[in-house]
């Protein structure tokens, strides 16, 4: 009883789970949390958003967890126990993993549950995916991770009921039921949602979980069989090889509205390949950074944050893109923001 609970908070691309991380983290219950944030982008951006006590958030390198970096989420793991054990971060009572939104789920909870170092100190709390309520459909059919997130998950949150369709939330529920029965179905924008309840009341049998990963485990070593070649070795990740991630840094103060239009163009045109866009921009004239989200044809409103995370002033754009050409893509920012070619 006394190993400490790993909670995974996985969800596809730009479905809500760094949002819904800060507001767990910002909940009483959580307040004893370490945090391990995994990014697909060359940039980080996401640990940024998290305002905590630096030191407990710890930014695993890019790459996703679930296939190239793997050994790395098992060490940054034991690196943390071992730093809460010399007094060098606050003894935390659990930790938090966020995964890629590309990430298939099942190998980072076999890590946990499965390397004997980390078992010894931790155990699996509960799996909490966020699915999208606007894009949630479209993932579901095009992305099979998607599918595995769900399927694994102990809670669902379904984010952006706001601005989604009623019918077509209902439509959504109705397909997340058919790929997991059993884990209650919560909305991002409940009012009366227990946030902190979504990862420290974790009633499961963790004999009875173990063979649901273990199946799980059988099903993606199958499929795996049959779907990825391994010796694709210029493959960063081996998800959809034509899935990429790219980012543009900017060393020139932004205009903001030249780069609204730009972005609702992309967005426009080629949502249905943009699969994420984020990023931390200096605008002309601001003292402080605005963050941009996109996800598919979705533009969120920007988020003005009150200063620069750190010394690095430049913006940076993170891209995870299927099939469209980086060059293309900084080649039209350039030319619409007046900035020289590369
Ligand atoms: N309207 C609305 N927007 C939301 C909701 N949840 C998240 N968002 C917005 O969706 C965008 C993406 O949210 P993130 O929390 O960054 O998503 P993520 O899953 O962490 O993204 P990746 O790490 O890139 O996969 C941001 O602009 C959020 O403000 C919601 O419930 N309603």
């Amino acid at each position: 009883m006394s190993r400490l609970p790993v909670n995974v908070l996985t969800g596809f691309l730009g479905s809500g789970k760094t949002t819904l991380l800060q507001r767990m983290l910002a909940s009483e219950d959580l307040a004893d949390t370490a945090v391990l944030v995994n990014e697909f982008g060359e940039v980080g951006l996401d640990h940024h958003l998290l305002r905590r006590v630096e030191g407990d958030i710890v930014l695993l390198k890019s790459g996703c967890v679930c296939c190239t970096i793997r050994e790395d989420l098992g060490s940054a793991i034991r690196d943390l126990y071992s730093m809460r054990s010399r007094g060098v971060v606050p003894p935390f009572q659990r930790l938090a993993i966020e995964t890629t939104g590309l990430a298939d789920p099942v190998p980072i909870l076999s890590t946990v549950m499965g390397e004997p170092v980390i078992r010894h100190h931790f155990r699996l709390g509960n799996v909490v995916v966020t699915i999208d309520a606007v894009n949630g459909g479209f993932h579901l059919d095009r992305q099979p991770e998607s599918v595995r997130q769900i399927a694994v998950a102990d809670r669902i949150v379904l984010t952006k009921t706001d601005i989604a369709e009623p019918h077509e939330v209902e439509r959504l529920v109705g397909r997340v039921r058919a790929i997991n029965h059993a884990a209650p179905i919560d909305l991002a924008g409940d009012p009366n949602l227990d946030i902190g309840g979504l990862l420290s009341s974790d009633p499961y049998d963790v004999g009875s979980r173990g063979q649901v990963v273990a199946d799980w485990l059988r099903l993606a070593g199958e499929e795996r069989e049959h779907h990825h070649d391994h010796s694709h070795g210029h493959d960063r990740n081996r998800h959809d090889a034509a899935i990429q991630t790219f980012s543009v840094t900017l060393d020139e103060p932004l205009d903001w509205t030249a780069f609204g239009i730009w972005f609702s163009m992309m967005l426009n045109r080629h949502g249905d390949d943009l699969l994420r866009v984020k990023g931390i921009l200096n605008l002309r004239g601001g003292d402080a950074p605005v963050v941009i989200n996109g996800v598919q044809h979705v533009i969120h409103p920007p988020i003005h944050l009150d200063a620069w995370p750190d010394g690095d002033r430049r913006s940076r754009i993170v891209f995870i893109v299927r099939g469209l050409e980086r060059e293309r893509i900084e080649a039209s920012l350039r030319a619409f923001l007046g900035l020289s070619a590369l």
